[in-house]
């Protein structure tokens, strides 16, 4: 696929009112240009909408005013929850992914230190490996856009830089666009090219960095 630049302008977004909460305007006037391959780290205060703009670029949330150019596919999304089926092992959650060559799913399985837990079904993993097969999943893809939610919580120290390095030698291999929304500006400046942060309300945003050394630009 050929270079792709994407494009987002918000001119507004809006959660409607529902269950007792009150309408909330969520952006107005929030645009931002990724470049191809650029890997960009989203901050902010919880709650501001990092998620809700990560929904909004992956294409799963049309509901705004305003306008997105199309995004690079295959797109691989890492969830704030795992959101794995529950009735399919780790192995099968993977393979639903890997239609054309599911005999790797264990490959990608060893890859996030879970092997011997293949046919280990979600409700009996723990939340960081759950968390750690909704990562296989969305690298899997070789995603052209990938968006990650969090990737690293629930993690020990260790398991984490596995984690982190797993991701950074992905990207630098497939050269994916990416958005990563984290906590932890260390996390952000392991990975990232650039740096965003949101604040206000309506959320803006109201820094914008470029890093000058990223892992995975090596
Ligand atoms: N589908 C929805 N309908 C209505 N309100 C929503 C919806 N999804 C999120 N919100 C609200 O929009 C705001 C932004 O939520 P979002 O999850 O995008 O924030 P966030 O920055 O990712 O937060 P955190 O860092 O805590 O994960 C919150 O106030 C949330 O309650």
């Amino acid at each position: 696929m050929a270079a792709m630049t994407i494009r987002l302008a918000i001119d507004r977004k809006v959660y409607a009112a529902r269950a007792g909460a009150p309408e909330r305007v969520l952006f107005e006037n929030l645009s931002l240009e990724l470049g191809d391959g650029e890997v960009c780290a989203i901050v902010g205060p919880s709650g501001i909408g990092k998620s809700s703009l990560l929904q909004i670029i992956a294409g799963l949330d049309g509901d705004f005013v305003g306008s997105i150019t199309s995004v690079p596919q295959p797109v691989g999304y890492l969830f704030q929850t795992p959101r794995l089926l529950p009735w399919r092992t780790a192995r099968q959650n993977l393979e639903l992914v890997m239609f054309d060559r599911p005999e790797r799913a264990g490959e990608w399985l060893e890859k996030v230190g879970l092997s011997g837990s293949e046919d280990v079904y979600p409700q009996r993993l723990s939340l960081g490996m759950a968390r750690r097969v909704a990562l296989a999943r969305a690298l899997a893809v070789e995603p052209k856009l990938l968006l990650l939610d969090e990737p690293f919580s629930s993690l020990d120290e260790e398991t984490l830089r596995g984690m982190q390095d797993l991701v950074a030698t992905h990207i630098a291999r497939l050269r994916s666009t990416t958005l990563l929304v984290t906590h932890h500006w260390y996390e952000a400046a392991a990975l990232a090219h650039r740096v965003i942060t949101l604040d206000g309300s309506p959320a803006r945003i109201v820094d914008d960095r470029r890093l000058q050394q990223a892992r995975a630009a090596e």
